[in-house]
């Protein structure tokens, strides 16, 4: 009986289950992890992808370490052993904050309750928390995000930060799904979002699946659809907000961001707390993921580039917080000045 199930993840109690999204839209095909480290290899090979959705999965992966731990977790072995779990998962990617704001809670937890007898279902309950919170969060950012929608608006979104980024619902296709859900005509023009293609495989199948209408243009093709006047909002995702607003992103966010300003369309960041990061002071510090040469020289396993051809395959950028109009949290839209508005969030 499973304790919680979306189209992201689901926790039976002793194992989380994942589609497998490597392999959308063509297949749908899910993967059972019932170790710290199966979850681990899920997070790095990018079978779940999307900062929320990794930090949840990563606060499973933790409670399946603690599952199988047999020793005393009062004595220094027993944290020994979780802080080991923690940095294994920790370790998984470097770019998305969630993942570590999730592990710290988990691990807090544990601290907290670690003399307790039932420690090990306390820390279900947490990571349980997690999930919960994050489909509540995303419907709040989603609630605020459709303010800035108009009836009738076309929105351009990159990459996807949809229901599969998330333990559901997503955020910005959250605010693209809430404003629809308040009878908004809205049509959207996703980039596939290359080298990994979440847009075309994962946005596009999320909103059709969903009956939103949706137009796929490779990521090249967003000027001259701005240049058209068709995109009256951009509104993406993010995977670490900076103290001072910078924002870091799929790759080509920033392009996006620099087209939208000489267009004069607003450029929306939707985000939860749990994605900005005031220990970071600037996009400067935020670790940047360089991902796998083969990511670009081959599309599902087909060989597009010469053998042995260089290649720089950063899977994120960072967007200057001067180019982003509004980032939409769970507590409502934040306008600059970034560094005095994001710290009263946490007050
Ligand atoms: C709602 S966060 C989604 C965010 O995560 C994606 O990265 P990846 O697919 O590499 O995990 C992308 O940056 C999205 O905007």
């Amino acid at each position: 009986m499973s304790k919680l199930k979306t189209m992201t993840l689901e926790w039976t109690g002793e194992s989380v289950i994942f589609i497998d999204q490597r392999k959308l839209p063509t297949q749908e095909i899910y993967v059972e992890c019932e170790t710290y480290e199966d979850v681990y290899v899920a997070i790095k090979d990018m079978i779940v992808r999307g900062a929320p959705a990794i930090g949840a999965s990563a606060a499973f992966g933790y409670v399946l370490g603690a599952q199988k731990f047999n020793g005393a977790f009062d004595s220094a072995e027993g944290l020994a052993y979780m802080e080991k779990v923690k940095e294994k998962l920790a370790s998984s990617r470097p770019t998305a904050v969630n993942l570590f704001w999730a592990l710290d809670r988990m691990h807090r937890t544990f601290e907290s309750f670690r003399n307790e007898p039932d420690v090990v279902k306390l820390l279900e309950e947490e990571a349980l928390k997690i999930a919960y919170e994050d489909i509540e969060v995303n419907r709040a950012i989603g609630k605020h995000g459709a303010e800035v929608l108009r009836d009738g608006d076309t929105v351009l979104t990159h990459c996807n930060a949809g229901a599969l980024a998330t333990v559901d619902y997503g955020t910005a296709l959250g605010v693209i799904r809430a404003a629809v859900e308040q009878g908004k005509k809205i049509k959207v023009f996703a980039d596939e979002t290359r080298p990994y293609l979440q847009g075309a495989r994962l946005t596009a199948w999320e909103l059709m699946k969903d009956g939103i209408d949706v137009t796929l243009i490779s990521d090249n093709m967003a000027g001259w659809v701005m240049k058209k006047g068709w995109i009256n909002a951009v509104v993406v995702g993010a995977d670490r907000i900076a103290a001072n607003g910078d924002v870091a992103n799929k790759i080509g966010t920033y392009s996006v961001a620099i087209l939208a300003q000489k267009h004069g369309i607003p450029f929306y960041v939707a985000a939860p707390l749990s994605t900005i990061d005031l220990n970071t002071p600037t996009g400067d510090e935020i670790p940047i993921e360089e991902r796998s040469h083969r990511e670009i020289t081959h599309v599902q396993g087909v060989q597009i580039a010469p053998d042995n051809i260089k290649c720089y395959n950063p899977a994120f950028d960072v967007t200057p917080s001067h180019l982003i109009t509004g980032i939409i949290t769970e507590k409502g839209i934040v306008r600059p000045p970034y560094d005095v508005e994001l710290k009263k969030l946490f007050e």
